[in-house]
């Protein structure tokens, strides 16, 4: 595909998703209906289409309809792109520019909003204080890959060796001592040697980091509450020797864990609630609970503009409700550490504070909080132990 048909595919695409179907399913719907079109086609789709919808405010100037066509028009002005030539109505590409996409190139080399829905910024803004515009600033930008390293299989050093020879190059992520950045190959990493042996695991560097800042220690026993597909099990087993136990209110989540617990050379046991409820205490019960997933919504910016204040009601209701039953399955002596990748203090403090209120016999040893940079998605955590 030349890049004008890109452009337009990616028109076509974006107005689908404006008549409200998942940008995920048009794209997966494109991809299988569109054998001609190669992986480095669907990439560049991919990231116009993305692109777009980080930044789906700020690319439609004031006053312009919304459609495909004036978004990429946005965001290719905005980019610096060459519009006369990728709108020449050549071939497959779009049709040639009218006076208004002119008018809308020149309204596009400043920037108009930070891309947030109207409800959630001032939410966003009361969380952050200071730190408000630099956050939203990096949502506006592509998230890059981290992988974490499997510290019980190999050492940081001999896995970005390995990756190399696979074509996949990686430096160091200070953030934390399992943490690398992909800097070249990234789609190579799923076929590479290392991932396959179970070395590395694809997970953003600040849930690494805080998966170091729990009190884990060899031969506890932690349950994973809110397991999903198991990244964080995973990322704790790399950490410590011990018991391993995944539950979810959606068990099918945890489909892919057996698989991926065997790479790592791990055992995790899946238990439901009635399982749950015959265990003794455990010494780590972690909630890693359903939330806005504000930190990152870089890497799904289609569900920027989906999120509700109904939403939001509904999530903070399912996280203090973990919270209460997350006190049943903790022993007398253990920790629970809730964990969103959420900016909203009603999601995070908030959330603590109203446990606390519940829960006069518990109390909040930490919290650790991880702003959206170029570097790493947001991230909150907080540890509570009883009084
Ligand atoms: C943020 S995701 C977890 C991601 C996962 N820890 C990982 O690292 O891949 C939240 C998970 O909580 C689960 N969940 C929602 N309500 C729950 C509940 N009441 N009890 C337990 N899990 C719940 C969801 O099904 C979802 O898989």
């Amino acid at each position: 595909m030349t890049p004008a048909a890109r452009v337009q595919t990616a028109i076509e695409l974006l107005d689908q998703i404006l008549e409200g179907t998942p940008a995920e399913k048009v794209l997966t719907g494109w991809a299988r209906k569109s054998r001609f079109a190669g992986s480095k086609d669907r990439a560049a789709v991919r990231d116009h289409v993305f692109d777009v919808l980080r930044r789906r405010r700020s690319v439609l100037a004031a006053d312009t309809v919304e459609t495909g066509r004036s978004l990429m028009i946005g965001l290719l002005a905005q980019d610096g792109a060459d519009l006369e030539d990728l709108f020449s109505g050549q071939g497959y590409g779009p049709s040639v520019l009218s006076v208004e996409d002119r008018a809308m190139d020149e309204v596009m080399q400043s920037e108009r909003a930070l891309d947030l829905p109207d409800w959630v910024q001032p939410l966003l803004q009361a969380s952050l204080g200071d730190a408000f515009l630099e956050n939203a600033k990096a949502l506006r930008k592509r998230a890059p890959v981290f992988l974490r390293v499997n510290l019980q299989k190999t050492t940081r050093e001999a896995a970005i060796d390995l990756l190399r020879t696979d074509g996949v190059e990686t430096v160091v992520c200070p953030l934390a001592d399992t943490a690398l950045e992909v800097i070249e190959g990234p789609r190579k990493v799923p076929n590479s040697q290392a991932f396959k042996e179970g070395y590395i695991e694809v997970q953003d560097a600040s849930s690494q980091a805080a998966i170091a800042q729990l009190p884990l220690r060899d031969g506890m026993r932690v349950l994973d509450y809110c397991a999903g597909g198991g990244g964080k099990t995973l990322a704790m087993g790399g950490r410590i020797g011990g018991t391993f136990v995944a539950h979810d209110a959606l068990p099918q989540r945890m489909s892919d864990l057996p698989v991926r617990a065997d790479r790592a050379g791990l055992q995790v046991q899946i238990f439901d609630d009635n399982q749950l409820t015959r265990e003794p205490g455990f010494d780590l019960v972690f909630c890693d609970v359903p939330c806005s997933g504000s930190g990152t919504w870089r890497r799904s910016p289609d569900a920027k503009w989906r999120f509700s204040p109904d939403d939001l009601k509904a999530l903070l209701d399912v996280q203090s409700e973990i919270l209460d039953n997350a006190c049943d399955r903790v022993n007398s002596s253990g920790t629970i550490a809730y964990a969103t990748c959420s900016m909203l203090r009603e999601e995070n403090e908030n959330q603590i504070d109203r446990f606390i209120a519940r829960h006069s016999d518990w109390t909040c040893s930490a919290t650790h909080h991880w702003q959206i940079t170029e570097r790493c998605d947001g991230f909150f955590l907080a540890l509570l132990t009883r009084t």
